[in-house]
């Protein structure tokens, strides 16, 4: 699984707008971070988890073996080498020198797999803040596993930008070189059992405040709409990690942003907007939309991949990732017929409270084959 927070108590204001001037983000409690973010990192189970990713796992090894023009006599900087697994195949690869920087403690295991692997020669493991570590050369390759839940919860490509824009090459290479993110209408039972929970959770409320009425005289109906609003976000927009079936996937899945890693910037992921269409493929039922995301190795237009590979996150009878998919559910599905066009929009920022966690505004107009409008649909929703 990937590195989970409590959302919790963060310091810091969200960015926001002062007098018309747009005010830049809060700087990061660095001990809150580690609180929240990294001190998952450090335990071994946890790198176990995304060691046991053979989806994952594939694509980076086959990324690698099948380029080793890209490595072989080359510098390589591993942003986040956990286990050090992506250092070790860079040096097997044939890199001359592979910097593998990990913030947390998880650097003395890596450390120690580099000995056993025969590779302290050329992987040096420096334990650090990517953003703070200094290195004695550039690198020509810049590899990372940095993909949250919907490519970008975690915020972890921002280093990735900060160590390109610091140590990369104006002729170096980044692995994975292009991101992109997908989102789909999608059918399931999901809205169904959220909805069910949403009102067992409130029928439940009802009985507790009759019993504290009866028993000891206090009126809590004051507190029932901030109760129901909290279990909603809990239940109904909090987004679901899924596995999803493809024959669930009841739209043309709509392509909402594509980067290239080479040259993105933190201000193109902060936010992100999109507006698209996807059509409806039969008669069926809106209960909701799946996001995912794929990644591509193509290396750089001047200097190209012998072999483009691609790890997919997305919804597969026969694969399924770590990363999964996230569903955004609707609590009052909307039946829809083939043809039937369904016109997106997407706004993806980061929460206010944490920046490695993600809100989400999914609005939904539906409008059938003939252009007739149907239904709309508004929605915020958290990755949380
Ligand atoms: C998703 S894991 C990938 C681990 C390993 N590269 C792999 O592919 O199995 C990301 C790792 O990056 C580390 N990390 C995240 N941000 C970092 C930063 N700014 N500086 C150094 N390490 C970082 C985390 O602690 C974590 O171990």
């Amino acid at each position: 699984m990937r590195s989970s927070s409590n959302g919790g108590a963060m310091s810091g204001r969200a960015p926001g707008t002062f007098g018309g001037v747009k005010s830049s983000p809060p700087p990061v409690d660095k001990e809150v971070d580690y609180a929240n973010y990294f001190c998952t990192y450090s335990f071994l189970y946890h790198q176990k988890d995304m060691l046991s990713d053979r989806v994952r796992m594939d694509a980076y090894y086959n990324s690698i073996f099948e380029n080793k023009h890209h490595f072989a006599g080359k510098t390589v900087l591993d942003v986040g080498t956990g286990s050090g697994i992506l250092a070790i195949w860079s040096a097997q690869a044939g890199a001359r020198k592979v910097y593998a920087v990990e913030a947390t403690t998880m650097a003395d295991h890596a450390r120690a797999l580099v000995k056993a692997n025969g590779l302290e020669d050329i992987v040096e493991v420096i334990q650090g803040s990517v953003e703070d570590i200094s290195l004695p050369e550039k690198v020509d390759v810049i590899i990372s596993e940095w993909m949250g839940y919907f490519l970008l919860r975690e915020s972890m490509f921002d280093s990735v930008i900060s160590a390109r824009d610091r140590w990369l090459k104006p002729t170096g290479v980044m692995y994975p070189s292009h991101a992109r993110m997908w989102l789909a209408p999608i059918k399931s039972t999901l809205s169904e059992r959220k909805k069910n929970d949403l009102d067992g959770a409130m029928a439940d409320w009802d009985n507790f405040s009759d019993e504290i009425k009866s028993y000891y005289g206090v009126d809590m109906s004051v507190l029932t709409k901030p109760f129901a609003q909290e279990q909603e976000k809990h239940y109904i927009q909090t987004a679901v990690w899924n596995d999803l079936n493809p024959l669930q996937v009841i739209g043309t899945p709509t392509l909402v942003k594509e980067m290239d890693c080479l040259t993105a910037t933190v201000s193109e992921i902060e936010e992100v907007r999109s507006n698209v269409t996807s059509v409806i493929n039969g008669h069926t039922t809106l209960c909701g939309f799946g996001g995912w995301f794929d990644v591509q190795f193509r290396g750089r237009k001047e200097d190209p991949a012998q072999q483009d590979i691609e790890l997919t996150t997305a919804p597969s009878e026969r694969h399924c990732t770590h990363w999964g998919q996230q569903v955004f559910i609707m609590s009052n599905p909307i039946n829809v017929e083939e043809g039937d066009n369904l016109n997106l929009g997407l706004v993806m920022s980061r929460s206010k409270e944490n920046h490695r966690l993600m809100e989400v505004e999914l609005s939904c107009e539906i409008k059938e084959a003939s252009g007739n409008p149907k239904e709309a649909f508004k929605k915020m929703y958290f990755i949380e």
